[in-house]
């Protein structure tokens, strides 16, 4: 047998194309995964992150462009690719009427050298609902359970679509956790989220995607450090005049710029410093509004997406 394309990445995607019809819901996308990091592809509903990843899993097949996993087309070389690669699919993609146990252990089965069936099951909780049917378990139990069969068979890549959506904290941690293992173990971890906090938790590599095009990347603290740059929080009434409010705070220091994010939270994004909180609480005393909340901190990835499309994620 030829041996296998040596990869220096784990994944290669350039210039992919997908259409719907003649909508490009992935558009000229680029992204590089290594071995030994989590790459998070984050975006807002609709991005076109999970018919990335599908292209990725050979479920879809690109109008443009390449995907390389390991080094092999994932439609044409996916018998090759199948025991190297992990799959969750966001709608768990199980069948419905197996208990879950019994589910964990056919597919361990088919692994050479499946993970420990016990190790799994205490460390995401799968025990207590071992011999529930697919069908009937709790969203966040199904994600669960799909996490673990998509990790069992020890993959090289694991591509995980919303690893932790619709989980309890408690179970959150446990995922992330996993992760986090799994990305020491040398695994070339992908996973695509609208979570703020997940990609960065957990996230190497960060690729920021919006209408179907990757519109920033990097890890997060080349994402989110910008110079002296802080975001100052506020929650106050909705529809304060942000014009006017941007006026009062750059009148005797440097510029920054207001958004409302939500009606009635205000994010104030620049070199924000005490001079910025001064002026602030006094044009709001002289509006005769009240903050019910106000912080300084650092840039979040949240404050990032809002800078490069004027929304946010969620
Ligand atoms: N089979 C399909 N036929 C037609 N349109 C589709 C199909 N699958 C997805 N789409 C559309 O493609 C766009 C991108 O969807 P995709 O699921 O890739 O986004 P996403 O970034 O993963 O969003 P979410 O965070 O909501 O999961 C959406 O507008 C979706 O409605």
């Amino acid at each position: 047998m030829p041996a296998s394309p040596v990869a220096e990445q784990a994944v290669e995607i350039s210039g992919l194309v997908k259409r719907y019809g003649d909508r490009a819901v992935v558009d000229g996308l680029d992204l590089v995964a290594r071995p030994g990091a989590v790459t998070a592809v984050l975006g807002p509903n609709g991005a076109g992150k999970t018919t990335t990843i599908e292209c990725c899993e050979g479920l879809r097949r690109p109008d443009a462009g390449t995907v390389r996993v390991l080094g092999l087309d994932p439609v044409d070389d996916a018998r090759e690719l199948r025991p190297r690669v992990g799959v969750m699919l966001q709608d768990g993609g199980l069948p419905t009427g197996v208990p879950a146990a019994q589910m964990l252990e056919h597919v361990a089965r088919m692994y050479a050298d499946p993970r420990p069936l016990d190790e799994l099951t205490e460390r995401l909780g799968l025990g207590s609902f071992a011999r529930t049917t697919v069908r009937r378990l709790s969203g966040g139990q199904r994600q669960r359970l799909a996490l673990a069969t998509a990790v069992v068979g020890r993959p090289q890549v694991a591509f995980l679509d919303e690893p932790s959506a619709g989980m309890d904290p408690q179970s959150r941690h446990a995922v992330w956790q996993l992760v986090r293992e799994l990305r020491d173990e040398g695994v070339a971890v992908v996973l695509t989220t609208h979570l703020m906090d997940e990609a960065e938790d957990l996230a190497d590599h960060v690729v920021v995607v919006d209408h179907g095009k990757v519109i920033a990347q990097g890890s997060v603290r080349d994402l989110v450090s910008s110079g002296d740059d802080r975001t100052l929080r506020l929650d106050a009434t909705p529809g304060l005049d942000v014009v006017a409010l941007t006026a009062a705070l750059t009148a005797d220091g440097p510029g920054v710029t207001t958004t409302e994010t939500s009606p009635g939270s205000y994010a104030v994004v620049g070199p924000v410093g005490p001079t910025t909180v001064a002026a602030l609480t006094r044009w709001l005393a002289e509006q005769d509004v009240l903050a019910t909340r106000l912080t300084v901190g650092r840039r979040t990835l949240e404050d990032v997406f809002l800078d490069l499309t004027g929304r946010t994620l969620r």
